[in-house]
């Protein structure tokens, strides 16, 4: 799904309006309409209450124009107008004078003016700011904010929490909505996915308004969401006359006393994503852990016996996962510098690997074009440098791309993969899996797509989400906190099955005869 920025929804929306020869209102109108549907279909009339907090543009406009679809079907409601600038949109008025005409006078809040009782029970609806925001909101409008946030009510927010930007980081946490759910019209947004800015939604859902689906089609976005739909496209169907040659041979280099561990998860991961074969190579002291735990998987070692020290084999793998467990000795350093001169193969480069690149940067130049790097946050650090904010982040991490010719794989609640100037943001995972040896898991199953003949970009993405969905899967059997690397392991399998289940449609009960 792709993910559009302000300028392309706002695109979109002139375009529709031109196309279909319809008012800008009328677009509006549908706005609220999906709204009004949305919450009438849950709340089946209650009468609980509702407070409508609405901005001076399109997105109070949205508000004001719900609330009248409220107030026609009887729910109890109350209207608040946040009159943070003169400059009132002509749908925002149009749609007052048609409220005012069923005789609801809204509360119009000033700076000054005291802030309302709102109930525990109560519900709030955010339409203040949505994506025409621009600049940090004023004091007294980030008070009204606070007050909401502290009211304990359920939040729904119209489009986008308001006070969030859609295309920028955020300069004032204190003046956001902390919404329980995003109603988003036509597209999520990029920031409820970003480390910063996730934490304002708690859920979203999309609401289609019918925007011009030519130009929804045509346009490119920088940012697209990966689910099942998109990785399906991804997946290769294994031939009926392959044979395990057909479908490549990983090598999980990695390991050092007391860190073998990390390599048996890599491996183990690599084979369960389908690689043909698998080899590790490893110091000496892991033969027998490796050989015991993984009959499937063949060994070899270096001629050292505690860590890695010459990265030399002479089988021919496909693809080199390298990192996992390997420390970063000076000896070590070394290896890996040396590897690097003559290695040719596309790698996949995770953990100590990518520090030691971090601590000696002139080797970065020597990685291969189109390897996958996996760092987490503060990996990603030691290699690019501090950031301001996520989207400074995620500009450096292009660069970093374009300028090395490599897939980096930001690791993450929303892991977000970059190749050049696009980003995919994944949305399988869960808080469980923040545990020893996940990431290892991740490195196997990335190498052994690679092994199959999966391309980069398209291993990372397909990798990420596998990972995640094998992690989602086992959680519901083990909980967050005893989930851990092996369960999702265990549960790649599973990850792929799902990929093909069909969602469960609804029980429908046969009338009586
Ligand atoms: N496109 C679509 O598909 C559809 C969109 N729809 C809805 O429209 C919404 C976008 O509406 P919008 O453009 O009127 O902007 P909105 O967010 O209401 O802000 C209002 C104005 O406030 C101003 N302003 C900015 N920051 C400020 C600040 N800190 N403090 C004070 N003022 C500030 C700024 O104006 P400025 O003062 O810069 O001229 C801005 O224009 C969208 O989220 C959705 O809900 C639907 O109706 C149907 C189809
Ligand atoms: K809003």
């Amino acid at each position: 799904m792709k993910l559009y920025s302000a300028k392309q929804i706002y695109k979109a929306d002139q375009i529709s309006i031109k196309k279909e020869e319809i008012g800008s209102n009328e677009l509006m109108e549908r706005a609220a309409l999906q709204l009004f549907n949305w919450m009438h279909l849950r709340m089946q009339g209650a009468p609980v209450k509702i407070h409508l907090f609405c901005g001076i543009g399109n997105n109070g406009g949205d508000g004001i124009a719900l609330a009248r679809h409220l107030v026609d079907h009887g729910y109890n409601i109350e209207v608040y107008v946040i009159n943070y600038s003169e400059k009132r949109s002509k749908d925002f008025l149009i749609n007052l004078d048609r409220l005012k005409d069923r005789k609801v006078w809204p509360n119009f809040m000033n700076c000054d003016d005291s802030l309302p009782e709102i109930g525990k029970e109560d519900i709030i609806v955010d339409g203040i700011f949505g994506i025409g925001l621009n600049r940090t909101p004023d004091d007294w409008v980030a008070k009204v904010i606070q007050h909401l946030n502290d009211s304990q009510a359920f939040i729904l927010s119209i489009d986008i929490p308001s006070g969030l930007f859609t295309d920028e980081g955020p300069k004032d946490v204190n003046s956001i909505i902390r919404s329980n759910f995003v109603l988003s019209f036509q597209t999520p947004k990029l920031v409820f996915f970003l480390p910063e800015t996730g934490p304002f939604i708690e859920q979203w859902e999309v609401l289609d308004i019918g925007l011009d689906p030519e130009y929804l089609k045509e346009t490119e976005t920088d940012y697209e969401l990966i689910g099942k739909n998109e990785v399906l496209t991804l997946y290769k169907p294994r031939e009926k006359y392959g044979h395990k040659g057909t479908y490549g041979h990983s090598l999980i280099v990695g390991g050092s006393y007391g860190k073998m561990g990390s390599v048996c998860l890599s491996s183990k991961a690599a084979l369960q994503a389908g690689s043909g074969l698998v080899t590790s190579y490893i110091p000496k002291i892991g033969y027998v852990i490796l050989q015991a735990s993984l009959p499937e998987v063949m060994v070899l070692t270096d001629v050292d016996e505690n860590e890695l020290s010459n990265i030399n084999f002479d089988i021919k793998p496909n693809v080199v996962g390298i990192g996992v467990g390997m420390g970063t000795t000076k000896t070590t350093t070394t290896a890996l510098a040396n590897f690097l001169k003559v290695i040719k193969l596309p790698l996949v480069i995770d953990a100590d690997a990518l520090n030691i690149l971090s601590e000696n940067k002139d080797l970065l130049k020597s990685i291969p074009e189109d390897s996958v790097l996996t760092p987490h946050p503060k990996e990603l650090e030691r290699l690019i440098g501090k950031w301001k904010d996520d989207f400074d982040k995620l500009n450096k991490v292009k660069k970093f791309s374009k300028k090395y010719k490599c897939i980096v794989v930001i690791k993450g609640a929303h892991t977000i993969i970059v190749h050049n100037e696009k980003g995919y943001v994944n949305t399988t995972g869960n808080p469980g899996m923040a545990t020893a040896g996940s990431g290892d898991v991740l490195t196997g199953v990335i190498t052994g797509l690679r092994a199959q003949g999966y391309a980069a970009l398209d291993a990372a993405i397909f990798g990420v989400y596998l990972h995640g969905r094998a992690g989602d899967i086992a959680v519901e059997s083990t909980g967050f906190q005893s989930l851990t690397a092996s369960h999702v392991i265990d549960n790649l399998a599973n990850a792929y099955l799902d990929m093909f289940k069909l969602p469960e449609q609804p029980v429908v009960e046969e009338e009586n005869k």
